[in-house]
């Protein structure tokens, strides 16, 4: 829930905003919408709360064919949101309260072993509890699914069974300085931590690099790939990892054999679309206002 401000109110402030919307919004969440306009079919494994915003986003997931399956929904905790206040220098505040997410144990991810196993590709991020997303990570590798783990938001003592349990180990230029300790502020920076990252265990590695695309380093010993993406005006990059990641897990399903560094291409293009719009899931494009050269 993202409300427009002049100026951030003080504390005990009570202020007149001039702009309020309500949108969907939650990693796993955007990954999967984005990766079902795409064509993907699509199951998603979450916990929400029983009250108005669980409901809605249940509809949600159905309005865009995602199997609602595992999606479950509690009484013990509400479904989790972002309050957010944006000034007009684009400067923010924001409360997030995880509510029924933490709920999301292995019980559930246990439930779910029919939809995992099956999969092409399962992706995991860390807003739920790290040991349920790596619980699902095992269960997936267990059935030989591949594994798209996206460390956001990033934890610095991250267990290291998650690089393990990484077929492609997916993270923003904060994330790899957080995981690594090292700056990242140019493409070479994201080569030199993508190769660390590697050593820690993954399959590959993709840092994303905002409008400078991404670097792809898919096996130890060779030199990492600067995959740019295309100039665009951008109106609102919120969500854009997440567009990216959902486009990825797409063609990982659809072209399993595509060589990696053109998938990351083609991600490029899909989440250059979804910064010239305002909004996070809503804008994230459709297979039908795609180039037909991205599939
Ligand atoms: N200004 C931009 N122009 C073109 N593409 C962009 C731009 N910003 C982001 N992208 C695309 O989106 C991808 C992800 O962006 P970024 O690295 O900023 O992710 P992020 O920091 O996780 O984003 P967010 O947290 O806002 O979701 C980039 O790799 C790129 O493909």
């Amino acid at each position: 829930m993202a409300s427009q401000v002049q100026r951030l109110p003080k504390v005990g402030e009570t202020i007149h905003g001039h702009k309020f919307f309500i949108g969907f919004g939650g990693k796993g969440a955007n990954q999967c919408v984005q990766a079902a306009r795409m064509g993907a079919k699509t199951a998603m494994v979450c916990k929400l709360g029983n009250d108005f915003f669980g409901d809605k986003y249940v509809q949600n997931f159905k309005d865009h064919g995602i199997s609602t399956d595992y999606v479950e929904q509690t009484a013990e905790a509400v479904t989790g949101a972002a309050s957010i206040i944006v000034n007009d220098a684009g400067e923010n505040a924001i409360v997030i309260v995880a509510g029924a997410n933490l709920l999301l144990g292995n019980e559930e991810i246990q439930r779910a072993k029919p939809a995992v196993s099956q999969a092409k590709v399962l992706v995991c991020q860390l807003e739920i509890s790290p040991d349920a997303s790596l619980k699902a990570l095992h269960m997936a590798k267990e059935s030989y699914v591949r594994t798209i783990f996206n460390p956001a938001p990033a934890i610095a003592d991250l267990h290291s069974d998650f690089y393990k349990a990484s077929d492609v180990f997916c993270c923003n230029e904060s994330e790899a300085e957080l995981l690594t300790g090292q700056t990242v502020a140019t493409v070479e920076d994201a080569g030199k931590v993508g190769v660390e990252l590697l050593g820690r265990g993954c399959g590959s590695v993709i840092i994303t690099l905002g409008a400078q695309g991404c670097v792809v380093i898919t096996a130890q010993g060779s030199s990492p790939k600067h995959v740019p993406t295309s100039k665009v005006t951008a109106v609102d990059t919120t969500g854009a990892g997440d567009s990216f990641i959902g486009a990825l897990a797409f063609y990982i399903a659809h072209y399993p054999t595509m060589p990696l560094e053109e998938m990351a291409r083609r991600a490029n293009l899909v989440a250059a679309v979804s910064v010239q719009t305002e909004g996070t899931q809503s804008s994230y494009p459709c297979k039908k206002d795609l180039p037909s050269a991205l599939f």
